[in-house]
C-alpha cells in the first residue's frame, strides 16, 4: 500500500503574513471587501447570506433579463444541444455555431460590418488595446474609464495621457501637444460612466479624434440595452459613424455573460487573429452564448422595457433633489467610506439592497450609493425606496 506523506512541517509563513498586513491596513480604512451568498430571484429580489428578501437597487441587470424565462430556455436549450462547456479555445473547438449567429446579431444592432465575442468584458478589453496599439504609440483616454481599461492600457506599454473627464477641450490639448510623436493612437471612454451614471460626449470626441487620426473606443458595458434604442451610446449621442470601435459586454442588461467588439470586418478579423485575451482561453459555454442571442432580441422587439429604466432613475432623482439622469444609474455621493456603508446599512434594514462603492473603486473622499433601476422594478418598490430615502435624509 502506498504511504501517505505527512505534510510539509510549518515554514515562516511570510505570504500569508503580507495577505494578512495588507487586510489590516484595508480594513483600517474601511476598504475591505467581502463576498456574500446573495440568492438572486425574479423581479429583483435576492437574499443575502439567506436572510429575508431585499430589493435590489444596485446590480446591473438593468432589463431583468437574467430571470427572464425565455433567456433561460434559450440557456437550457444551448446547453441541452451543445453542452455545458465550450472544451477548447474558440479557435481550436471551442466555436460552436451559436457564435455566429450571436456576432451578427450583434454587428446588426451596432451597426457594424462584424463582430467579436470575447469570454467577458474584462477580457474584451485587455485584448482589444493591445493588439491595436503598442510601445510606440498614444492612448487618450478619460480619467474615470473603467479598470479593465487600465489593464489594457498597461499590456499595450503605449504612452498614455489621461484628460479630465468628460473634458473635450482637455483631449484636445493633449493631442496637439502629443500626436505628432507618436503612430498610432487611440481615445478610449467608457459610453456610459459606471458610477458616475453620465454619458461621455462621443459626437465631439469623434470628431476630435478623426481630426487628429485617432481612433475612438467607446466601452457599452451600461449603455447596450439602456440608451439610444437599446444600441447604445453612439447612437443615443448622434456619434454614428464617429465611433470604430464599440466595446461592451452581454453581463448587464443582456443579462448573461461575455464581451464584445463590434467593428470593421477587417478590425474584427485581426482581433480574432491577435488578441490574446480572445485567442488563449476557452470559449463561452454554449448556455451563455444561446442566453444572449435570446436577450437581444427582445431588446430589439421591447422598447419600451428598454425606455423604463431611465424612466424610474428619473422619478427617483426628481423626488430626491438630484440631477436628471440619462441613464439608469443614480449615484448619491456620500463622502466617508464609513458614512457610505452607514447609508447602504440603513437601506437594507429598511429592506433594500444598495451597495456602497468606495476607493480605489470610485475617487477617494467620494464614497457612494450608486442606485440603479431596471425594468423589472415595479412602480411602487420605487416609490417606497423613495419615502425611505427621505425618511433617512438621503438627497435633496
Ligand atoms: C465600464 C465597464 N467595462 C467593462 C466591464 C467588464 O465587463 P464584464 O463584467 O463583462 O467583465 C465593466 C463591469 O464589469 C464595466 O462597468
Amino acid at each position: 500500500m502506498q504511504q501517505i506523506k505527512k505534510p510539509h512541517p510549518a515554514m515562516p509563513d511570510s505570504l500569508s503574513d503580507f495577505a494578512l498586513g495588507k487586510l489590516a491596513s484595508l480594513e483600517a480604512k474601511n476598504q475591505r471587501r467581502t463576498l456574500v451568498d446573495t440568492a438572486r430571484s425574479m423581479a429583483m429580489a435576492l437574499s443575502v447570506d439567506g436572510g429575508a428578501p431585499l430589493i435590489s437597487f444596485t446590480d446591473n441587470d438593468y432589463l431583468g433579463l437574467s430571470t427572464h424565462p425565455d433567456v433561460i430556455d434559450a440557456a437550457k436549450a444551448a446547453a441541452d444541444q451543445f453542452g455545458a462547456g465550450a472544451g477548447a479555445s474558440r479557435l481550436v473547438t471551442g466555436n460552436h455555431p451559436l457564435y455566429r449567429k450571436l456576432e451578427q446579431k450583434i454587428a446588426a444592432l451596432k451597426g457594424t460590418e462584424d463582430a467579436a465575442v470575447f469570454g467577458s468584458g474584462y477580457l474584451a478589453n485587455v485584448g482589444i488595446i493591445p493588439t491595436l496599439v503598442g510601445k510606440e504609440d498614444l492612448i487618450i483616454a478619460d480619467e474615470l474609464v473603467h479598470t479593465c481599461i487600465h489593464a489594457g492600457v498597461q499590456l499595450s506599454r503605449a504612452t498614455v495621457k489621461f484628460f479630465r473627464h468628460n473634458d473635450v477641450g482637455h483631449a484636445a490639448e493633449l493631442l496637439a501637444e502629443h500626436r505628432a510623436a507618436h503612430g498610432r493612437c487611440l481615445m478610449v471612454v467608457d459610453g456610459v460612466y459606471s458610477m458616475d451614471g453620465d454619458i461621455a460626449p462621443l459626437k465631439e470626441l469623434g470628431l476630435l479624434a478623426q481630426n487628429h487620426d485617432a481612433w475612438l473606443l467607446a466601452d457599452d458595458a451600461h449603455a447596450l440595452g439602456t440608451i439610444g434604442g437599446g444600441r447604445g451610446s453612439m447612437h443615443a449621442t448622434g456619434a454614428e459613424g464617429l465611433v470604430p470601435l464599440q466595446m461592451g459586454t452581454l453581463s448587464k442588461a443582456v443579462g448573461s455573460y461575455g464581451g464584445y467588439l463590434a467593428a470593421s470586418k477587417p478590425v474584427i478579423d485581426l482581433i480574432k487573429t491577435r488578441a490574446r485575451s480572445f485567442i488563449y482561453t476557452t470559449g463561452l459555454p454554449p448556455a451563455a452564448v444561446g442566453a444572449s442571442l435570446k436577450a437581444l432580441e427582445l431588446i430589439e422587439n421591447d422598447q419600451e422595457k428598454v425606455a423604463r429604466p431611465v424612466k424610474l432613475a428619473r422619478t427617483f432623482a426628481a423626488a430626491l433633489g438630484l440631477p436628471a439622469p440619462d441613464t439608469p444609474i443614480v449615484p448619491l455621493v456620500i463622502g466617508t467610506e464609513a458614512d457610505a456603508l452607514g447609508a447602504s446599512d440603513a437601506l437594507a434594514t429598511e429592506g433594500f439592497k444598495v451597495i456602497a462603492f468606495r476607493p480605489p473603486t470610485v475617487p477617494e473622499g467620494t464614497s457612494r450609493l450608486r442606485f440603479s433601476f431596471s425594468a423589472s422594478h415595479r412602480d411602487a418598490d420605487v416609490d417606497r425606496l423613495i419615502a425611505v430615502c427621505k425618511k433617512l435624509g438621503l438627497g435633496d
